[in-house]
């Protein structure tokens, strides 16, 4: 089975992760997904990027561990963080409204990438955290810099350090998301963009750029450099691959 889909619904661009039995884990094949649906979503018919997850279960449950405990040194690990954390880059700085829709839980890695994106939508129920200080490590795609650009400071260090999943009452308070929805997900996030996709692209594309010129000023790259390289250097600690062992080991 393709790990992820990408199709176009009337100028919308959505991309889905297609892993529901690994609850949506970002793979080195997702990673090649997630590079080509930017790519595409640049298109000038293409109005709106959505990221979403199949299934209920789980929007995306981060970094696929089963794959990347192979990377046992910062200097491995580091290849594998800045590729993903490029990617965020681009999400972040894509020029058109993005949207991921939590279709399911979010966690660790997940939720970074959920962070890329403009606007984050969440089905009623659902979980999200950044859980990676459970796992020795910090973010390390870009997302813990995200966050702190769009969360008040202490909601944004509180969701980082507790480390714990938020219900999606907590993360509506705190502006973590800016809607719930029951029933289908790309018709939830279709809903959400509705009136987004009767205006011109280039009138949209302007106001994103008025939001980036202020991450730009804020060093946003620079910083997210310096959160890979933190990650990396965490990640090579034996304090890492104990947690991520236990978890692997569950099975
Ligand atoms: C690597 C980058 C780093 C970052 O920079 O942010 C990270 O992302 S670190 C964070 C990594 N993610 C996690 O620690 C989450 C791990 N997963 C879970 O906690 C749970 O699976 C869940 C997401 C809360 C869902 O729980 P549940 O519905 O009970 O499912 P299971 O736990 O039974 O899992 C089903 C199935 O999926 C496999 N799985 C789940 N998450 C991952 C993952 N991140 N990587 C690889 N595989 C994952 C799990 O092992 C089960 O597989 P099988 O036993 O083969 O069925």
């Amino acid at each position: 089975m393709n790990p992820y889909i990408i199709e176009e619904h009337e100028g919308l661009l959505v991309f889905t992760i297609n892993r529901e039995d690994k609850r949506n884990a970002i793979s080195y094949e997702v990673m090649d997904g997630l590079e080509e649906a930017i790519t595409l979503a640049g298109e000038k018919k293409i109005k709106a990027m959505m990221i979403t997850g199949a299934g209920e279960k789980a929007f995306c449950s981060g970094g696929d561990l089963s794959s990347f405990h192979e990377l046992k040194t910062a200097k491995e690990a580091y290849k594998m963080l800045k590729r993903m954390s490029n990617i965020l880059v681009k999400i972040l700085l894509f020029p058109k409204p993005t949207i991921a829709v939590l279709n399911g839980t979010a966690v660790g890695g997940g939720c970074e990438l959920a962070s890329a994106c403009d606007f984050r939508i969440a089905r009623k129920g659902i979980k999200a955290g950044f859980i990676q200080g459970t796992l020795a490590i910090t973010t390390g795609w870009g997302g813990g810099t995200i966050v702190s650009e769009k969360l008040a400071h202490a909601h944004a260090m509180k969701m980082l350090m507790e480390a714990v999943p938020y219900k999606t009452d907590e993360l509506l308070q705190i502006g973590f998301i800016q809607s719930t929805y029951e029933g289908d997900s790309i018709t939830a996030g279709k809903l959400f963009l509705h009136k987004f996709m009767g205006i011109e692209t280039e009138v949209l594309s302007s106001y994103k750029q008025m939001f980036l010129r202020k991450l730009e000023q804020n060093r946003i790259e620079e910083r997210i450099q310096a959160e890979v390289e933190q990650c990396s250097i965490l990640w090579g600690e034996e304090a890492h691959h104990k947690q991520v062992n236990k978890f692997l080991q569950k099975k």
